[in-house]
């Protein structure tokens, strides 16, 4: 059953600030979990560009100042560079019955806070675009936030998928194996898709053949709660053709690039 009917959860209008690719992502999937979507406002500069929301009765503006006034909780979900200077034009408009949840990665709580009078509570989360079908990882973390207000968040974030919550000092390493993460993997299946068709198959069977395979493996480690090298071991047939192509695969680099493919990403992310 959707995660937002019959609670009280839901009776909180939200704003998403920043209605780009993550925000979007957001709102299709509060509106998937069958939240009230009169109760959502997503704001952008190029309103038309969210007319898809609309549609669906969602209020898009382009109006921060209206989306705030009329919302309790404020997801923001702006590039990092704006966040301060949109802050400081709302600051005057947020009060201590808001909550503020900023997705935005490379911004810290403390970044936030000192663009905002200290008794607004803040929560930091990284979600990643599957949030749009119910199936994102959301990392939060907080320092002020009270327990009520932690478990809102949390509860959005689990209606968009699955939520764990971290240590702010985390938040970076969130930020690339969750949420850069989706990247990485959509990678590989186009890898997988590519070496399909070069094996005999047309694109889009080569497709659903390797979206379902990794779905397949994720779900055996979520359901099992195996290490992945034990379901490995059940695919090896001794002098068979999954050890061998996984070997070259690994004599090629393949563990050792996404592993610095990894530690590239967060180095991005903190050389400054
Ligand atoms: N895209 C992703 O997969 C993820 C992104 N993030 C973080 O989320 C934030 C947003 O990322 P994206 O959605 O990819 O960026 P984006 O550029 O697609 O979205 C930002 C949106 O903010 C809008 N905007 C700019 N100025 C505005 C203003 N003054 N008022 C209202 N809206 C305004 C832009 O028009 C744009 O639609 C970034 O901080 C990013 O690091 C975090 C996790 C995943
Ligand atoms: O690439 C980026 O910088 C953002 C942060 C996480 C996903 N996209």
């Amino acid at each position: 059953m959707p995660l937002f009917i019959n609670t009280k959860m839901n009776q909180d209008t939200i704003a998403i600030i920043g209605g780009g690719n993550l925000g979007k992502s957001i709102a299709l999937g509060l509106l998937k979990q069958q939240y009230n979507p009169e109760q959502i406002y997503v704001t952008r500069t190029k309103v038309a560009l969210l007319d898809d929301l609309k549609a669906q009765r969602v209020h898009t503006t382009s109006d921060n100042v209206l989306a705030v006034q009329q919302s309790k909780i404020l997801i923001f979900a702006l590039k990092p560079y704006r966040i301060e200077s949109v802050l400081k034009e709302l600051a005057s408009h947020i009060t201590k019955d808001h909550l503020i949840i900023s997705v935005i990665s490379d911004f810290s709580l403390e970044q936030l806070s000192n663009c905002l009078t200290s008794e607004i509570q803040i929560v930091r989360a990284m979600p990643n675009t599957a949030a749009a079908i119910g199936e994102s990882l959301t990392c939060i973390a907080s320092k002020n936030a009270s327990a009520e207000n932690i478990k809102k968040a949390t509860f959005i974030f689990d209606a968009l998928g699955e939520t764990i919550e971290i240590d702010e000092s985390l938040m970076d390493a969130a930020t690339v194996l969750g949420a850069c993460g989706i990247a990485y993997v959509l990678r590989f299946i186009r890898a997988m898709i590519q070496g399909g068709i070069e094996i005999g198959f047309d694109a889009k069977t080569a497709t659903k053949i390797a979206s379902q395979t990794v779905k397949g493996a994720s779900e055996l480690l979520l359901q099992n709660g195996n290490h992945p090298e034990e379901e490995i071991d059940k695919v090896t047939t001794p002098k068979g053709c999954t050890i061998a192509g996984l070997n070259e695969m690994e004599h090629q680099g393949f563990s050792s690039s996404l592993i610095k493919g990894i530690k590239t990403s967060i180095e991005t992310i903190q050389k400054d």
